[in-house]
């Protein structure tokens, strides 16, 4: 047979119905291949693959080698048995039994797709389970099982569960397991950061369970797992988790082998981890579960990385906002990691890494309007005609304005500052600097999530006091205005005369070095009618200085 099957190829196996012969081409495959039988089902490329292409003769036809990648992981491009993209759903997806057949429908009118699947937590459970352990902290053991959202919990998921017509057992164990964590919280009368991650992981190992055994039922092969069993190895920042590199090689192998060995289609519990040093769940921050979608993605070496979600792709502007958001045909990495940073919910901030990584495109798309195109992101696209891509609205931001007590021309005033920044662990948002004075502000995030707000805050202060005035203010918003910088001039242009009319004062503005951002500080109670107000001028007007402009390049 003289047909050429190509696959990419990142590592450690080939799948089982590819045997190999021995007319390797090439020596260092060669001399690897003394290493292992030739019908090994499971052959290590790491040792052997220097350069990127390989060709190796199979039964079957050619076969071309075509990538690794350096964990060397495994992924077989278009081998016919591969797994070929990740589809992730959000809690939006699958808040019910009708949605979750929807995504069933979804998932199989791809027949040409063996995609890996993710899944969030039901719709809004994950808050219940928050609000729930709040309540238990201080309502009193015998008052646990009558808390309203444990109620709520256990009733979606028996009722989806019936529903589908799968086993209510399937989730009992949970949720069983779920009220003892309760009664045991309510007992401690504490709830603590690795307590609220083993709460609100049942979110997940539940949905996922009643929705791989809905496909078993209708007869699609599917295989559960929990993350945090199958290598997801994350930092012990319980509800910030951090995905630690050996997670990439270890899924890519789970994930592959039991591929191999016993295709099903995987359904994967997004948002969550085990802390490599506790042995503890974690999770990765609110909205993880689109990052876990891209490091599987990327371990896998998968040909794309699908979210799925209730809103037509990325938008020009958070649609509660503003319901006149229009849907962003494509952006870059750079654009969607700023983006998300900046505070757009729809993507987590940390989840572009992977993607971009392992350069794998990422489709935002609808999972209530699939035909709708949604939005391509990849590393680069055709910035010509880019002006703004998305105004991007961050809230409740504090602001600090340290100004040197020293003379002009003292040099080492900024490094001491971003040291005490270091120190205290608290990350910095948007710098803006002279010579004697910096103005920037804190990820509020990086605050919230650690609920020490005030004492936190005059800590800094009552440091930076020791070689500054400090102005510390409150109640600030970040505008950022995503797009092509190369264009500022034009974007400033129309921002401030937008903003001058609508009486707006901007305290601060800064332009990143990523290029793809400027943000502007303005006043919390006015940020709302600013985004408004930009939009209809950026996406809502023609911009007849564009043609002037590109004459003038
Ligand atoms: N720029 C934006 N583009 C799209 N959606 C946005 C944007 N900013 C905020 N959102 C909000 O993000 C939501 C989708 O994100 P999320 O709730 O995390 O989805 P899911 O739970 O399905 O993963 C949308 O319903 C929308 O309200
Ligand atoms: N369930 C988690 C993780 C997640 O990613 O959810 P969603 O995909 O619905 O944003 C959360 O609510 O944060």
């Amino acid at each position: 047979m003289s047909a050429s099957l190509r696959f990419s190829c990142s590592s450690h196996s080939f799948p089982k119905q590819t045997s190999l012969q021995r007319q390797w081409v090439s020596p260092t495959l060669l001399s690897f291949a003394a290493f292992r039988p030739w019908n090994s089902s499971c052959i290590s490329l790491r040792r052997c693959c220097e350069s990127r292409v390989f060709r190796v003769s199979c039964q079957g036809g050619n076969v071309d080698v075509v990538q690794r990648n350096e964990f060397g992981a495994v992924s077989f491009g278009e081998a016919e048995n591969q797994l070929t993209c990740v589809m992730k759903f959000g809690g939006s997806s699958v808040a019910s039994a009708e949605r979750m057949r929807e995504v069933a429908e979804l998932i199989l009118s791809f027949p040409n797709e063996r995609p890996v699947i993710v899944l969030s937590a039901m719709g809004k459970t994950t808050n219940k389970l928050l609000l729930a352990g709040e309540k238990a902290v201080s309502c009193g053991v015998t008052n646990v099982d009558a808390l309203e959202e444990l109620f709520f919990i256990k009733d979606l998921h028996h009722r989806t569960a019936n529903e589908l017509g799968v086993e209510r057992s399937i989730v009992d164990g949970h949720l069983e397991v779920l009220e003892q964590l309760l009664k045991g919280i309510s007992m401690m009368k504490e709830l603590t950061l690795r307590t609220k991650d083993y709460l609100v992981s049942f979110g997940e190992c539940m949905s996922t369970r009643i929705f791989a055994a809905y496909l078993n039922k209708i007869g699609v092969k599917a295989r559960q797992y929990d993350a945090f069993e199958i290598g997801f190895i994350t930092t012990d920042d319980f509800t910030n988790a951090d995905i630690l590199e050996a997670t990439f090689p270890a899924v890519a192998k789970r994930l592959n082998d039991d591929w191999f060995s016993d295709p099903a289609i995987p359904i994967v519990t997004g948002f969550l981890g085990k802390g490599w040093r506790s042995g503890a769940i974690t999770t990765l921050g609110r909205g993880g579960s689109d990052l876990t979608a891209t490091t599987i993605g990327k371990a896998l070496g998968l040909r794309e990385i699908q979210v799925w979600k209730d809103v037509d792709g990325v938008l020009t502007c958070d649609p509660n906002i503003y319901p006149h958001a229009e849907p962003v045909p494509y952006l870059t990495f750079d654009e969607a990691a700023e983006l998300a940073y900046f505070g757009a919910q729809v993507l987590h901030p940390q989840s572009m890494r992977p993607a971009r990584e392992g350069d794998i495109p990422v489709r935002v798309k609808n999972s209530y309007n699939p035909n709708a195109p949604g939005t391509l992101i990849t590393r680069n696209r055709d910035m010509r005609k880019a002006v703004l891509t998305s105004i991007v609205l961050k809230r409740n931001v504090t602001m600090l304005d340290i100004v040197s007590t020293r003379m002009l021309g003292q040099f080492g005033f900024l490094a001491k500052v971003f040291s005490i920044f270091e120190d205290l662990g608290i990350s910095v948002d948007v710098v803006a600097t002279s010579e004697v004075s910096i103005s920037l502000t804190l990820d509020p995030s990086k605050l919230w999530s650690r609920e020490l707000i005030q004492q936190e805050l005059d800590h800094v202060v009552e440091e930076l006091e020791k070689i500054a005035v400090v102005n510390l203010l409150q109640h600030r918003s970040i505008i950022s205005l995503i797009g092509n910088v190369q264009r500022s001039s034009l974007i400033l242009e129309k921002a401030f005369r937008v903003l001058r009319t609508s009486g707006v004062n901007v305290q601060m503005i800064s332009q990143g070095a990523s290029k793809v951002n400027i943000s502007l500080i303005v006043n919390d109670n006015e940020a709302e009618q600013c985004v408004r107000a930009l939009h209809s001028t950026f996406f809502e007007s023609e911009l007849p200085e564009l043609d002037q402009f590109d004459s003038a390049y």
